[in-house]
């Protein structure tokens, strides 16, 4: 398909995201008329082809962001590598909050979503690995999808070589401490992310870091109701083998019960669309998330350090690069 660039709507840790729009009429119909194209210089470009297998192997689901392809180009003199992908045109949720909490019945719906999208990708043998608000988009109509597959694991693949993974803040305890990302991984996060949808804070705050080798848990906002507290209990068990899957989550009254409105508050699904550029990876502590690559064989792979040396090297200080002209440009 060929297609032209348009404006920078998101930055990742190694891709830039843009607009996109076919440029080739043949292809009206086939093609949205927007779309979005993450872009990664070489550095990244296995990346973007790693996400487009896993979106490829995870096939259609409603809740999980669309791919249309992938491509090459060349741009200021720059090899590129594109994926070309369902426009959000709302962007992702971190950029709803603005340090408000949302509704507690907009809360229960887009769970439910991101749940049923969990409940795919894991059915389908992987784990997402990367849940955040900076990772579930946000659509028009109010609906929300599951993105960015680049740290996906495939759970039936051998475990060696696999490293440090994800967002701190998001980090399940046996991944921090047993570099253990299943399943169950992804249930944690989620339940991190749905107390930052409630409250506009995350679960953790930075000094109390230390706590993810300790044996508290992130705390339950007072205000959620008590079906929400009750569901956060259950993603909240520090051992994976009895905290709940998305499959059982999604039985849970918190998600399983329309709710709309139940909590008085309008439900802004149909507020303006977001036109800011927004940031990926988004903390609100400020400091960068950290991502690796993971190491190809057990000659490379390091042992691991102690926790806390662990956790203190996730959040170092990473400046990106981001070189892309933001202006509407003819890439093919
Ligand atoms: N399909 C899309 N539609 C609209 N906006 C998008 C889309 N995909 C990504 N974005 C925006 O770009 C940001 C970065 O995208 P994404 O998280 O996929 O990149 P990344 O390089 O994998 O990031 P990270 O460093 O968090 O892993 C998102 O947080 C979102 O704001």
């Amino acid at each position: 398909m060929e297609w032209v660039r348009g404006e920078t709507i998101g930055h990742g840790t190694f891709s830039t995201v843009s607009l996109a729009t076919p440029s080739n009429i043949k292809h009206s119909g086939e093609f949205p008329s927007l779309m979005a194209v993450k872009s990664s210089n070489s550095y990244g470009g296995a990346a973007i082809a790693y996400e487009k297998t896993v979106l490829d192997s995870l096939g259609d689901c409603p809740e999980i962001v669309r791919c249309y392809g992938e491509d090459q180009t060349v741009e200021n003199g720059e090899k590129l590598h594109n994926l070309l992908l369902e426009y959000a045109s709302r962007g992702s949720l971190a950029s709803q909050l603005n340090g408000e909490g949302l509704p507690e019945s907009t809360v229960r719906r887009h769970t439910g979503s991101v749940l049923r999208g969990l409940r795919h990708i894991h059915s389908k043998g992987f784990a997402h690995c990367d849940i955040k608000l900076g990772n579930i988009l946000l659509f028009g109509d109010g609906a929300v999808k599951i993105a960015d597959f680049g740290l996906a694991r495939d759970l039936t693949a051998s475990k060696d070589g696999v490293e440090i993974r994800g967002t701190p803040l998001y980090m399940a305890p046996e991944s921090v401490n047993d570099n253990e990302y299943g399943a169950a991984a992804d249930v944690w996060a989620l339940g991190c992310a749905v107390v930052e949808m409630f409250s506009g804070e995350t679960a953790w705050s930075v000094d109390e870091g230390s706590h993810f080798m300790s044996e508290e848990l992130p705390k339950i906002p007072e205000e959620l109701s008590e079906e929400g507290k009750d569901f956060l209990r259950k993603c909240f068990v520090r051992n994976p083998e009895k905290r709940w899957t998305a499959e059982m989550l999604l039985n849970h009254p918190f998600v399983a019960v329309d709710c709309e409105g139940k909590d008085g508050q309008r439900d802004e699904i149909f507020m303006d669309v977001k036109e800011d550029v927004t940031t990926s990876p988004r903390c609100p502590f400020g400091f960068p998330d950290w991502e690796s690559v993971s190491s190809e064989s057990e000659a490379q792979y390091q042992p691991l350090d102690s926790p806390v040396v662990r956790f203190e090297s996730l959040v170092s200080e990473t400046v990106p690069d981001w070189s892309i002209s933001e202006d509407w440009i003819t890439v093919r």
